[in-house]
């Protein structure tokens, strides 16, 4: 049976979906590192992670017969996908799932922020009735910079507006402006004008530090700041002081420059206890209607590889939707994108005595993936020499009677 792990509490769909599919299903509620990891990878066929496992190069050389990584989530920061490429293994993600969550979640604390909520609530908890109207606003009227007008804020520019805010966005991209968002022509023009400021880059090296001292000081006195993008996007002491200069007015942060692996690691930030402030354990795409969906999507991709070899919505790996075998085997092939490997390929098996009944191949900068149906089982040699062989990376057999 199929090895399969999943990590970080990912949604019982995608346990029933695989366990259903006659998978070999182990779960695990926290994030692996190091030697757990390791390990971990080195038996497994197909893995599960969410943001937290950071699965680099080092962790894919652990692998042995690791056939796909599925993250159920949007964000791929945390894998190096060109790592997972070099050696033959597709990533897939769930690029819409959580969405719309993250998006309600942005416009909640945009209210809360400019009410001065967070503030009003710690009073109250602490006996202090603090009743006044000193420095809260209604959203309404008010100007949000969206900064990565992508699918997430894209959707948070729609609800904004139906709020009666102004939607400003920066993207390093041209986008459609939804509504009657307008675009700026730099991240220094969008959040000048801006009461509250919202992140929804993806981790690069371009956002990293992103957000800067000087982004801060651009900003309009007593702007908000809600980051539930990445971590390293804000320079996190930089928001402090500004925090506590008065010159950002409040902030609500979902993510951090490091983050526990679990619920029950401690969680440290410069930002605890500071006044107008949201802190959130990363839950900006933890509702249950996201993990959900995340569960079936993401199992669903991985299930559709193992038995076709299907790679459609791969992020790091050449897309083929191949459909149902049409012989008697199927044959993926991963190789160094080369002139010729095809007809290396193509040789070997004609060598071997089979007959192609159809291909596809597809390529995605140095690596090509085929998929050739066979009128035969190819023998164990040719398997052999098609993983072995320099230019091929690893090669894989399904037969119709397993799918
Ligand atoms: N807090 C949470 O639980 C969640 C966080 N996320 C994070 O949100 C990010 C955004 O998600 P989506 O909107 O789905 O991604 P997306 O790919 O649809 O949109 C990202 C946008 O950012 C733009 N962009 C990239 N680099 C930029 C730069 N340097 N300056 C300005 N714009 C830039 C892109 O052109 C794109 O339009 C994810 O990458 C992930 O890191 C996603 C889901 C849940
Ligand atoms: O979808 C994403 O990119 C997220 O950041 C959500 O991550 P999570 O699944 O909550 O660890």
């Amino acid at each position: 049976m199929t090895p399969v792990l999943l990590l970080e509490g990912i949604h019982q769909t995608a346990y029933d979906l695989l366990n259903q599919a006659g998978l070999d299903v182990e779960r695990q509620p926290s994030a692996l590192e190091g030697d757990a990891l390791a390990e971990a990878i080195a038996r497994t066929q197909l893995l599960g992670i969410r943001s937290a496992t950071h699965v680099d190069a080092e962790a894919f050389s652990h692998q042995k017969s690791l056939l796909a990584l599925g993250c159920f989530c949007i964000g791929t920061s945390q894998v190096d996908l060109d790592a997972g490429a070099r050696a033959g293994i597709p990533v897939f993600n769930a690029p819409f799932s959580n969405t719309r969550s993250v998006a309600e979640l942005v416009i909640a604390e945009a209210v809360l922020l400019l009410r001065r909520i967070p503030e009003k609530t710690a009073l109250a908890h602490a006996g202090v009735w603090a009743k006044g109207a000193a420095g809260a606003y209604e959203a309404r009227g008010k100007t949000i910079a969206v900064i990565g007008y992508g699918n997430i804020g894209s959707q948070v520019g729609v609800l904004a507006e139906a709020l009666g805010m102004r939607v400003v966005y920066y993207d390093v991209q041209p986008k459609l402006p939804l509504g009657v968002a307008r675009g700026a022509t730099s991240l220094r023009d969008a959040v000048g004008e801006a009461d509250v400021i919202t992140l929804h880059v993806p981790a690069t090296p371009a956002t990293t530090g992103m957000i800067t001292a000087e982004v801060l000081a651009y900003c309009k006195r007593g702007a908000m700041l809600i980051n539930a993008s990445r971590g390293k996007v804000v320079d996190i002491d930089a928001l402090k002081a500004a925090l506590d200069a008065g010159q950002i007015g409040g902030a609500a942060i979902d993510v951090f420059p490091v983050e526990p692996g679990s619920n029950s690691q401690p969680f440290e930030s410069p930002l605890r206890g500071a006044k107008n402030v949201i802190l959130t354990p990363h839950i900006g795409g933890s509702t249950q209607e996201a993990q959900q969906n995340i569960g079936i999507e993401v199992a669903a991709k991985l299930l559709n590889f193992l038995k076709t070899g299907a790679t459609t919505g791969a992020v790091n790996f050449p897309e083929i939707s191949p459909g149902a075998i049409t012989g008697a085997a199927r044959l993926l092939n991963v190789h160094g994108n080369a002139p010729g490997a095809l007809a290396r390929l193509n040789t070997a098996l004609a060598e071997d005595g089979a007959n192609i009944c159809a291909q596809h191949l597809q390529t995605r900068g140095e690596l090509g993936y085929v998929v050739t149906d066979l009128d035969r089982r190819p023998s164990e040699a040719l398997l052999a020499r098609l993983t072995g062989e320099s230019g091929f990376i690893r090669s894989r057999v399904i037969l119709p009677e397993t799918v």
